[in-house]
């Protein structure tokens, strides 16, 4: 493993190379987005370039499209493959009942929609996503840019009609202009510290006229892949609780590694 990687890039590729042991010939696999997501799928293009497995992946942007190419595996879109085998993806934050904060990427419409049509959703993360309440991490919310201001404002409404603690909402921007999703979006960030009721709050929010989609994912997670800096791996299921504890070893892996030099 060269040197330069982080500890917390050691937890995410651990979660990432334990949960392509669940990818199988043949299978239709949805391909997350985000720093995680990107080791599970260099590590699916070294099984298709190295193992001869075949796979179509089904990427949830267009930087994970790109890194799919490039790795070698065969990308289709989700109406090709209209329903998937599995979904890896990674997360912002997840809680005892493998209820999910994501799009920090602001990858989150194309996230749930490829989630949601998947037999099977495994998110990877390190230990630091797992949380008691979700909330401290800003929830996205993706809005259409039509009427954006006006759409915020109706969620603040939202908010404090809810009694929902932080009501802070920001427009996320890249650099002085905002964020464009892959639909040609927007996104806002509501800063809430503790969501009482996500599933409460996720679907409320689906009902703001100009609201698209929210990064709440709610009964989607089946299993959750923790990694450690060392390699352990916790392996938790929504039905089972903790199913394994694992340990990768990195020096099997230089292969990987290497690709990156
Ligand atoms: O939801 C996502 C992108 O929209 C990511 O999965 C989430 O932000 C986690 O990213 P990372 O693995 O880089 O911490």
């Amino acid at each position: 493993m060269p040197a330069e990687l982080s500890p917390i890039d050691k937890a995410k590729f651990a979660a990432a190379r334990r949960a392509v042991d669940y990818v199988e010939d043949g299978m239709k696999v949805g391909l997350g987005t985000g720093s995680t997501a990107a080791w599970m799928v260099r590590c699916l293009g070294e099984m298709v370039r190295e193992d001869g497995l075949r796979i179509t992946g089904v990427p949830t942007s267009s930087r994970t499209a790109d890194l799919a190419r490039q790795v070698g595996i065969e990308v289709i879109g989700l109406d090709e493959a209209k329903w998937l085998d599995l979904t890896i993806d990674g997360a912002d934050e997840f809680d005892g009942q493998l209820n999910l904060i994501k799009g920090g990427g602001g990858a989150l419409l194309q996230e749930k929609i490829v989630a949601t049509a998947s037999d099977q959703m495994i998110v990877i993360a390190d230990a630091a996503k797992e949380v008691a309440a979700l909330g401290a991490f800003p929830l996205p919310v993706e809005v259409v840019p039509f009427g954006w201001q006006t759409t915020r404002a109706l969620i603040e409404e939202m908010l404090i009609s809810m009694e929902v603690l932080g009501r802070q909402t920001t427009l996320r921007l890249n650099g002085s202009q905002p964020f464009v999703t892959d639909e040609g979006n927007y996104i806002v960030d509501l800063h809430l510290n503790r969501i009482a009721n996500p599933r409460q709050l996720s679907l409320v929010l689906n009902q703001i006229p100009g609201v698209v989609e929210n990064g709440l994912f709610i009964d989607i997670c089946d299993r959750v892949i923790i990694g450690g800096a060392d390699g352990k791996v916790e392996i938790r299921d929504i039905n089972e609780g903790t199913v394994a504890h694992e340990r990768i070893d990195f020096a099997d892996e230089a292969n990987i590694f290497s690709d990156l030099d």
